[in-house]
């Protein structure tokens, strides 16, 4: 028997928890959050601020009391506060100052990510927004009504900016997205699939401004405006999405890290200390796609370290298979997904890498209804053949397409083993020189 403490019951610690109590018998199990709810799903927020959902309640999927009839014992709304990683000691206070100190035979640390916060005059104005946890997005859904705030600033047009940016323009807001970069999404996509999202943001009157960093929130109490090293622009509520940090200030000078402050873990979730895990966003990941360790903060990533650690706590030695970083997302009528590198991020990486491109109806010219354009473009190193990424764009929905090429990834495989392989023909799904094959067939 082992008692088993973790930090962190979002995503990573509800799927370690649940892989602990659901397949081991006899541990003691403690968990503690510093939040007052567990499994908030943050991809909904966007669709519960863009109102294309009823409402909050079906973003969560597990509870304390669920937990605790499963055997846990869950310390809600308490902060771990220090970790003695000799004495195996973790000092917990509850939100009446209470304090506890909990001993451990194993530690699992879950504390996930925090916003990037930027150091900007302004960033405390009222009405300046970060998006992470559900009392964000519920102080965001308070504004909403508020008949003054006629005008969002969106900072930062990665994931959540491009979704919230959506999630704004749909309940009426005259909504700026700005980025640093020269587009958005350009973590995910190459400049082709980065277009096609700009034009469709652009015909939902959306206002891009790109190339430029912001380097103030104006106003006295209020945002009325922000400024950038290209421009002003008269805004109501300022919403601030420019990427997450590893939240692992409590133990980053005890653990190993990776150079954003990570923990760097083994493939079994293990840290640079034998009886401590860490998962999620707090840790690093195994990225195929580069064969080395990087840092990929998605909730997908999140589970299944969760379930690797779980086992491993409990003395069955099980492995991450490592991640591609696979991601997705869905903006008006278009669908974008991608896997492992572009080819901008393989090049910056050094290596020789090329790409092999298609764009064409999903089925065959007969198909008058339903039949829309699928591009796909596999990027692939040109010495060793290695596929090293793909995406995919179109307005149905293409995912699975993409799980093929994560494993592809995963596997090592090389882009010619694409060329020939059995994909099934069937009007109604694709053409028999359908656009996986076509994109293989095309590389040189
Ligand atoms: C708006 C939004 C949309 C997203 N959409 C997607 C998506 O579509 N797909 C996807 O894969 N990912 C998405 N993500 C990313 C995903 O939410 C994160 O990768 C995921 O939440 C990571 O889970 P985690 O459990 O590791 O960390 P977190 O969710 O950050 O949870 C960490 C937990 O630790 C607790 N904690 C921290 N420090 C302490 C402490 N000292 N003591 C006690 N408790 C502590 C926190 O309260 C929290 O509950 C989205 C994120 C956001 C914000
Ligand atoms: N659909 C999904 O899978 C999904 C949805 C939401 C979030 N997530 C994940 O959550 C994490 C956080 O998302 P995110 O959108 O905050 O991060 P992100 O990395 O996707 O995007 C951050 C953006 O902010 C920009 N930026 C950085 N510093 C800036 C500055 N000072 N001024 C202006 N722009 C700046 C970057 O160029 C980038 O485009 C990511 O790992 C993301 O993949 C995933």
């Amino acid at each position: 028997m082992s008692k088993i403490v973790l930090v962190g019951a979002n995503h990573a610690g509800t799927a370690a928890v649940n892989t602990i109590l659901d397949n081991y018998e006899n541990n003691e199990v403690v968990v503690f959050d510093r939040n007052s709810n567990i499994s908030f799903l943050g991809c909904g927020m966007a669709l519960w601020i863009g109102e294309q959902i009823k409402g909050p309640e079906g973003l969560f999927y597990m509870t304390k009391e669920r937990i605790e009839e499963k055997g846990a014992k869950v310390h809600l709304e308490t902060e771990i506060q220090h970790i003695d990683f000799e004495k195996k000691v973790v000092k917990a206070v509850n939100k009446n100052g209470e304090v506890i100190n909990e001993t451990y035979d194993k530690l699992i640390l879950a504390t996930g990510s925090l916003p990037i916060s930027p150091k900007i005059k302004g960033s405390n104005l009222e009405n300046v927004q970060f998006v992470k946890l559900y009392q964000d997005a519920q102080k965001a859904i308070e504004l909403l009504p508020n008949k003054d705030i006629k005008r969002v600033a969106v900072v930062g047009a990665g994931y959540i900016g491009v979704e919230l940016a959506e999630a704004f323009q749909r309940c009426g807001k005259k909504v700026t997205l700005i980025d640093a970069a020269e587009s958005c999404l350009t973590r995910y996509y190459d400049s082709e699939f980065r277009k096609k999202m700009e034009d469709n943001l652009r015909n939902k009157g959306i206002d891009l401004q790109f190339n430029q960093m912001v380097s103030e929130i104006k106003g006295d109490t209020k945002v009325e405006g922000v400024l950038t090293d290209k421009g002003e622009y008269d805004v109501d509520m300022v919403v601030l999405a420019i990427g997450f940090r590893p939240n692992t200030d409590i133990a980053k000078d005890s653990l190993e890290t990776f150079k954003n402050g990570a923990y760097k873990v083994n493939l079994n979730q293990q840290t640079s200390k034998e009886d401590v895990y860490a998962i999620g966003d707090c840790a690093t990941v195994y990225d195929n796609s580069i064969q080395d360790t990087n840092y990929i903060a998605l909730a997908t990533n999140a589970v299944r370290s969760g379930i690797v650690a779980g086992h491993n706590v409990c003395g069955t030695k099980l492995e991450s298979i490592g991640v591609q970083g696979s991601n997705g997302i869905s903006i008006y009528d278009l669908k974008m997904v991608s896997t492992g590198m572009t080819l901008e991020v393989a090049k910056s990486r050094g290596y020789d890498a090329e790409s092999a491109d298609w764009a064409d109806l999903q089925k065959p010219e007969f198909i008058e209804d339903d039949n829309t354009e699928v591009m796909v473009k596999i990027v692939y190193d040109k010495a060793t053949r290695r596929i090293l990424g793909a995406q995919m764009a179109s307005s149905i929905d293409i995912s699975m397409g993409i799980h093929m090429f994560s494993l592809a990834i995963q596997e090592q495989l090389t882009i010619d083993k694409l060329k020939l392989l059995d994909i099934f023909f069937l009007p109604h799904f694709n053409k028999p020189y359908n656009y996986i094959t076509m994109a293989a067939l095309s590389a040189k």
